[in-house]
C-alpha cells in the first residue's frame, strides 16, 4: 500500500533466489520425515484476547516452506510497511487514496479499545442502538405491519457487499435464528429473483430492507421500486411504505427521494467499504435473523481478531502468516487460484463471499503509485462446502496439472449431531484425510499388485506435495464466525499493503456499467445500435429479432 512495486524488495529478490534454487527440493514429505517438530513449528493456537472466548488452531505446516523461507517472507512484510500501514488503517489515516478515504470497518466492531478520530465514528454506537431497538420491535411482534399483522418474512435488496456479508452470515449462523422469521435476499438484476421471491412473500407481513451505500447502484433501486410497486398494489396507500421499507445507506437524500422516511433509515459512512459492510447497518437482517445479542457477539469475534491484528508481532500474526504463505505460492510459485473449503454446511456461502472481499480487493493491475506491476496480485478464489467438493472438482486438485493452495476450515463440534455425530465424524474424516492426500500422495510402488498394467499404475498415481492450511476450531458460534472473517480481511489488507495496491477502491466494475447503461438506450431499435463492435451489435441486432416483450 506504500504503491511501491513489491519486486523492489530486497526480501522479494531473495525468495525468487530461494525459490529457483529450492523449490524442487521442497518436498513435504521430506520436509516431515526431516524435523519432528514440524508440526509444534508451523501451527499456531488463537485464543482471543477478550470478550467472548473464541478459540482455533491454524495448522500451515503443510506448506512448501521452511523456517529460512517464512522469515523471508516475514522481512518482506517488515520492508513493505506491513505494521506502519497496519496502525494507519486503524488510525483513520486516508489510506484509501484514490477515494481519499479512511478503511475503518474495524471501528464499526470497536468496543472502545481502539482511539480513532473520523467523522461517523462517534455515531456507530448511536445507529447500533437503533438496529438493536429496531430489530427487538419486528422479532418480538411489536412492529406491525399495515394492517396490524406482525413481520414473519424479511425480503433484503441489495448486491454486492450489501447482499453476500448478510446471505453468509445468517446461513453460516442458522442454529441461531428466529425459524418462524423468513429471510429472502434478492440480489440480481434478472426479474426472475424478485418474482420468484415474492412469490413467497405477503405484503402484509413482508419487510423490505433496502441495502445500499450509494443508494444509486441500478439492480438494487431498480429491484426495490418493483418490490413497492408490487406492495403498493395490494396496500394502496404510499403512507403504509414506512411500515414495510427500510434503508440502510450512507445517502440520505436518495433514500427520502425514494420515499423512505429518514427514521426507517440506518446509516453509516464512507469509510466503510461495501465488502467489508457487513458489520455496519447492512447487518441489519444478519440482526433481525439471529437477534442483536447475537449479532454483537459476531462484531465482538472480530475485534478480538482486529486486536491480535494489531498487536501480535508478524511471526505470531495469523492474519500476516496466511497472507504471505498465500504470496509465496502466488507469485513464486504461479498459482492461480486459491481455494477455501469450510467442512461445515453452514459456511456454504463463505467462498462466494470471500470472492469479492478478496477479488473486489486485490484484483489491481497498478500501484497506488501508478505503476504496472511486473508480478501476481489477487489469486482467483474459489470453492465449496464439506465434501461436495470431493465429488466434483478435487480430482484436479490432487492429480491435475495446477499448484491450488487450500485452506480447509472445520468445527470439532456440529450443530447437528444426528446419530451421536456419525454424520459429523464421517465429515472430518475427509478433513482430516484431504489435507494428508494432498500433501503426502500415494508412488507407484504402493500401487503395484500382481494385476497392474503400467498405464494403470500411473493413473492411481498422486504426486501429493500440493499445499493447504488447517483451520479448526470447538464449534461455530456468532463470536467464531467474526474472527474468522476478520482474519481473512486482514490477511487481505496485508497481501494488498505489499503489492502496493488499493484494496479498498473498485474501479474495474465501473466500465461495464457505463457500457450498459448506453447499451439500455439503444436497444429498442436495430437502427439506434451505434458505436459498438461487429460482435456486440450482431448479438444485439439477433436479441431484438428474436425478443418477445
Ligand atoms: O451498496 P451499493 O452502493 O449498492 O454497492 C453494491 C456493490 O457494488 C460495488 O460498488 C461494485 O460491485 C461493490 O463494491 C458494492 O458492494
Amino acid at each position: 500500500m506504500s504503491g511501491r512495486l513489491a519486486s523492489e524488495y530486497p526480501a522479494w529478490k531473495k525468495l525468487q533466489e530461494i525459490y529457483n534454487s529450492d523449490h524442487s527440493k521442497l518436498v513435504l514429505k521430506e520436509l516431515f520425515a526431516q524435523d519432528p517438530s514440524r508440526f509444534s513449528k508451523f501451527s499456531k493456537e488463537y485464543v482471543s484476547p477478550d470478550g467472548p472466548s473464541v478459540t482455533f488452531l491454524l495448522d500451515y505446516s503443510k506448506n512448501l516452506i521452511t523456517e529460512p523461507i517464512l522469515q523471508t517472507l516475514l522481512t518482506l512484510a517488515r520492508e513493505a510497511e506491513v505494521e506502519t500501514y497496519r496502525d494507519k488503517m486503524f488510525a483513520g489515516e486516508h489510506i484509501n487514496t484514490s477515494e481519499d478515504r479512511s478503511v475503518l470497518h474495524v471501528a464499526l466492531r470497536n468496543f472502545n479499545d481502539f482511539q480513532i478520530s473520523e467523522a461517523g465514528v462517534s455515531e456507530v454506537q448511536g445507529v447500533l442502538a437503533h438496529m438493536k431497538e429496531f430489530s427487538e420491535a419486528v422479532r418480538s411482534g411489536a412492529w406491525k405491519g399495515y394492517t396490524g399483522k406482525p413481520i414473519n418474512t424479511i425480503v433484503n435488496i441489495g448486491i454486492g457487499g450489501s447482499d453476500l456479508g448478510p446471505v453468509m452470515v445468517t446461513e453460516a449462523l442458522k442454529p441461531y435464528a428466529k425459524r418462524d422469521l423468513t429471510a429472502h435476499f434478492v440480489s440480481n438484476i434478472d426479474g426472475t429473483h424478485l418474482a420468484e421471491t415474492l412469490l413467497l412473500c405477503d405484503p402484509e407481513t413482508t419487510l423490505f430492507i433496502i441495502a445500499s451505500k450509494t443508494f444509486t447502484t441500478q439492480e438494487t433501486i431498480t429491484n426495490a421500486t418493483s418490490a413497492r410497486d408490487w406492495f403498493l398494489a395490494t396496500a394502496k396507500d404510499k403512507a403504509h411504505v414506512a411500515k414495510h421499507f427500510v434503508a440502510l445507506s450512507t445517502n440520505t437524500k436518495a433514500v427520502t427521494e425514494f420515499g423512505i422516511a429518514e427514521a426507517n433509515m440506518f446509516q453509516f459512512w464512507d469509510w466503510v467499504g461495501g465488502r467489508y459492510s457487513l458489520w455496519s447497518a447492512i447487518g441489519l437482517s444478519i440482526a433481525l435473523v439471529i437477534g442483536y445479542n447475537n449479532f454483537e457477539e459476531l462484531l465482538k469475534g472480530a475485534h478480538g481478531m482486529d486486536k491480535h491484528f494489531k498487536t501480535a508481532p508478524l511471526e505470531k500474526n495469523l492474519p500476516v502468516l496466511l497472507a504471505l504463505i498465500g504470496l509465496w505460492y502466488n507469485d513464486f510459485y504461479g498459482s492461480q487460484t486459491q481455494l477455501l473449503l469450510p467442512y461445515d454446511q453452514y459456511l456454504h456461502k463463505f467462498a462466494d463471499y470471500f470472492q469479492q472481499g478478496d477479488m473486489e480487493s486485490n484484483g489491481k493491475f497498478v500501484t497506488k503509485g501508478g505503476q504496472r506491476v511486473d508480478y501476481q496480485t489477487g489469486p482467483i478464489i474459489w470453492g465449496a462446502a464439506g465434501t461436495n467438493g470431493q465429488h466434483s472438482f478435487y480430482q484436479l486438485v490432487h492429480q491435475g496439472t495446477k499448484l491450488i493452495p487450500a485452506d480447509f476450515i472445520a468445527p470439532a463440534t456440529t450443530h447437528n449431531p444426528i446419530r451421536s455425530s456419525l454424520h459429523h465424524r464421517i465429515l472430518l474424516s475427509n478433513f482430516f484425510a484431504q489435507p494428508e492426500a494432498l500433501a503426502f500422495g500415494k508412488t507407484e510402488e504402493e500401487e503395484l499388485g500382481p494385476n497392474a498394467t503400467e498405464p494403470l499404475v500411473k493413473s492411481k498415481v498422486f504426486e501429493g506435495n500440493r499445499p493447504s492450511n488447517s483451520i479448526i476450531f470447538p464449534k461455530l458460534t456468532p463470536a467464531t464466525l467474526g474472527a474468522l472473517i476478520a482474519l481473512y480481511e486482514h490477511k487481505i489488507f496485508t497481501q494488498g499493503v505489499i503489492w502496493g495496491i488499493n484494496s479498498f477502491d473498485q474501479m474495474g466494475v465501473e466500465l461495464g456499467k457505463v457500457l450498459a447503461k448506453n447499451i439500455l438506450a439503444q436497444l429498442n431499435k436495430p437502427e439506434d445500435v451505434i458505436g459498438h463492435d461487429s460482435s456486440t451489435t450482431g448479438l444485439i441486432h439477433y436479441y431484438q429479432k428474436h425478443r418477445q416483450e
